[in-house]
């Protein structure tokens, strides 16, 4: 469990980045924090592993306060994936996802069949294991970004608009992946992104953040969407509410649902024993 106990950032120019920010971040389940530019992600992210201090409240990670730990030694403990995966570029894949391991003293062939079997975790072929970065897409990129992440197994996996910069479809993938992993290791993922189709997608609990790190919102996908707390969270969520407003249509004498835009979005089924159906 992550807590945030009255957490504020004022950079020394002055700038107000988080201003008295406070949540519990429940253990094995994704938190995404979302939220327009410069309304203080990237800032709450990094106050988790001491990356940026706060300069005011506490951070507990399970009621250990970071402000006690060595911040080198707690970077090691909790992983961090960033937008353009922050691979070292002369070092090739299977040693990039093996570096944090060796760095804690791993002994080199341990640490390479880890990486091996991290690269099975995140979906990358180990054909690619010798490959540099720049000989990689985007999508394979942000896959090592991923299992670098897990290398030394960390509780905590801090999450920086991972799937940002690519493609759609690969971004895509890239989600459904992350869901797959989540299930199968269940960490306590604190995600970072601007998109609330994302955020909804993978948040258990999402925080909708306004400047300053104010929270407008924070609940479940369902409970924001059935509840938005005021207009600016309808506002955020609302540019997609004609896409999300599903309606029922008959097509040859079969119920179809669409989207707000018409496009088909699924197969109405009625629970069997029900003659009726409720919309
Ligand atoms: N090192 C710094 N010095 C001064 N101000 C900063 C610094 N880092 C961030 N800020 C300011 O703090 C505020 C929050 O920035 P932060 O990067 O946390 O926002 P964000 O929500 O992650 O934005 P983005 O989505 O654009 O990455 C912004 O006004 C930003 O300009």
């Amino acid at each position: 469990m992550i807590t945030f106990d009255g957490v504020s950032k004022r950079f020394p120019d002055g700038t107000l980045a988080v201003d008295n920010f406070s949540i519990t971040i429940p253990s094995r389940t994704t938190t995404v924090f979302v939220g327009s530019s410069g309304s203080g992600k990237t800032t709450l992210l990094r106050m988790i592993n001491r990356m940026v201090d706060p300069t005011g409240g506490a951070i507990r990670i399970d009621d250990e306060d970071v402000s006690t730990l060595e911040p080198v030694a707690l970077r090691r403990r909790v992983g961090y994936v960033m937008q353009n995966s922050g691979l070292l570029p002369h070092r090739t894949v299977v040693d990039n996802v093996a570096t944090v391991p060796l760095l804690t003293g791993v002994p080199k062939r341990e640490a390479r069949e880890a990486a091996l079997q991290l690269m099975d975790t995140v979906g990358l072929d180990r054909a690619l294991a010798e490959r540099y970065p720049s000989q990689l897409s985007g999508g394979q990129q942000q896959r090592v970004g991923v299992a670098r992440g897990l290398a030394n197994d960390p509780n905590i996996l801090l999450m920086d608009e991972p799937f940002g910069a690519v493609d759609p479809l690969v971004r895509s993938e890239l989600q459904q992946e992350l869901l797959r992993i989540q299930k199968e290791l269940a960490k306590t993922i604190v995600f970072v992104t601007h998109d609330i189709d994302e955020a909804f997608l993978l948040g258990d609990q999402v925080v909708i953040l306004s400047t300053g790190g104010r929270i407008a919102q924070v609940g479940t996908p369902e409970e924001i969407l059935a509840h938005p707390a005021d207009e600016f969270v309808d506002n955020f969520i609302g540019a997609e509410r004609g896409r999300r407003a599903l309606s029922i249509k008959n097509v040859h004498g079969k119920d179809v649902v669409v989207d707000g835009t018409g496009r088909l979005a699924g197969i109405l089924r009625v629970p069997s024993g029900e003659s009726s159906r409720t919309v």
